[in-house]
């Protein structure tokens, strides 16, 4: 039976100034759908994963249009709740050059954000369920849709399913006031495969890289900083079976290097690393990644380079494509693997 993969979180409606405007010479948007967990989920549909999302939507035009985005990428909708009084908005600045991105929030009481323990039925949503997979921007955005992450990883373990979890630490949420560090602690002690960066390890529990590994050894001095974060983690949460970072090299708004480690416990696998030139779209990017990684996990279970090489390559072109969501698939990702990174037209 095929392989089913549930992602958990908040939808919103992106709204970005054409091509690089500034916020303040836009006098119109594009509109697209994105959101940490839904970005992931449709990288899996594209791959041919079978996934549900779920999430809190308003019954409203607006909610309807978030459905029905996720399901004309092949997303399973049918456990999506229904309530509350409107949809999450992110305002998006794309950044040129030496400027950055900006990202401004408009969640503050979103229907998603207004989710509580006891609105979705998890034992039924993980029948036949493989997978399940939580971000850090879930038990950000309020303490009952943190409540309501905690009750679904609960029922996820009762069951036996696979937790993975994109720490996704992000400066402007966890504004309600809920104590970030306990809240993420408890939340990730239940997690198989956990990807984040050192940011997020600092900023949700306060891990630092240990001066004493930062050593180079002819390697990159990031993926061996990231390996005392790695072993730390596993010393916090012995449950994870492999702690995961991308190596982002940020050159400029449109120039990005572009790796990824994995650490299992005893071995550090990392892959090439990747120039992105005249980057299109960057965010998602973290996204693309994960929904990568659970492909290669699921499809190659006794190769972890592979998994790890595919995550890569999927993200890297994510980076070409406009909006939240990596619309790729197998074979594009298995043919840059592959070193064909020539952008050739094929007739
Ligand atoms: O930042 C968030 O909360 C989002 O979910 C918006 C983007 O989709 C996300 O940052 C991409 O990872």
């Amino acid at each position: 039976m095929a392989k089913r993969v549930v992602t958990f979180g908040e939808i919103m409606l992106r709204l970005a100034p054409q091509g690089f405007l500034r916020f303040s010479q836009a006098d119109n948007f594009d509109v697209v759908y994105g959101g940490g967990e839904s970005n992931v989920a449709v990288s899996l549909a594209n791959f041919g994963i079978p996934v549900d999302f779920v999430t809190r939507l308003p019954k409203n035009d607006i909610g309807e249009c978030a459905m029905m985005e996720m399901r004309k990428r092949g997303v399973g909708v049918e456990n999506i709740v229904w309530g509350g009084d409107r949809l999450g908005i992110y305002f998006l600045e794309t950044g040129a050059v030496s400027r950055g991105s900006k990202v401004v929030y408009d969640r503050a009481h979103s229907a998603m954000s207004e989710i509580k323990p006891g609105m979705v039925d998890w034992e039924k949503v993980f029948e036949g369920v493989e997978w399940f997979h939580w971000t850090g921007i879930t038990p950000a955005i309020s303490q009952s849709s943190a409540d309501a992450c905690l009750e679904a990883v609960k029922v996820a373990s009762r069951l036996g399913v696979t937790i993975s979890t994109d720490l996704n630490y992000r400066a402007k949420l966890w504004k309600y006031g809920g104590d970030r560090e306990a809240i993420m602690t408890e939340l990730t002690s239940y997690c198989d495969v956990i990807l984040g960066n050192e940011e997020d390890a600092e900023m949700h529990f306060g891990i630092k890289p240990d001066g004493a590994a930062v050593q180079t050894h002819g390697h990159d001095v990031k993926a061996e900083a990231f390996l005392s974060v790695c072993q730390q983690m596993m010393k916090k949460f012995p449950r994870a079976k492999k702690v995961i970072t991308t190596l982002r090299g940020s050159i400029s708004a449109s120039h990005n290097t572009w790796a990824g480690v994995l650490y299992d416990g005893k071995e550090m696998l990392q892959t090439r690393q990747y120039q992105i030139t005249d980057i299109v779209d960057r965010v998602g990017g973290g996204d693309s990644f994960m929904g990568g990684l659970i492909y290669g996990l699921l499809t190659y279970p006794n190769d972890d380079q592979r998994a790890l090489d595919f995550a890569v390559a999927a993200s890297c072109l994510k980076h070409t494509i406009k909006g939240d969501a990596n619309l790729v698939s197998v074979d594009e990702v298995t043919k840059l693997m592959g070193g064909d990174a020539s952008g050739r037209v094929v007739r």
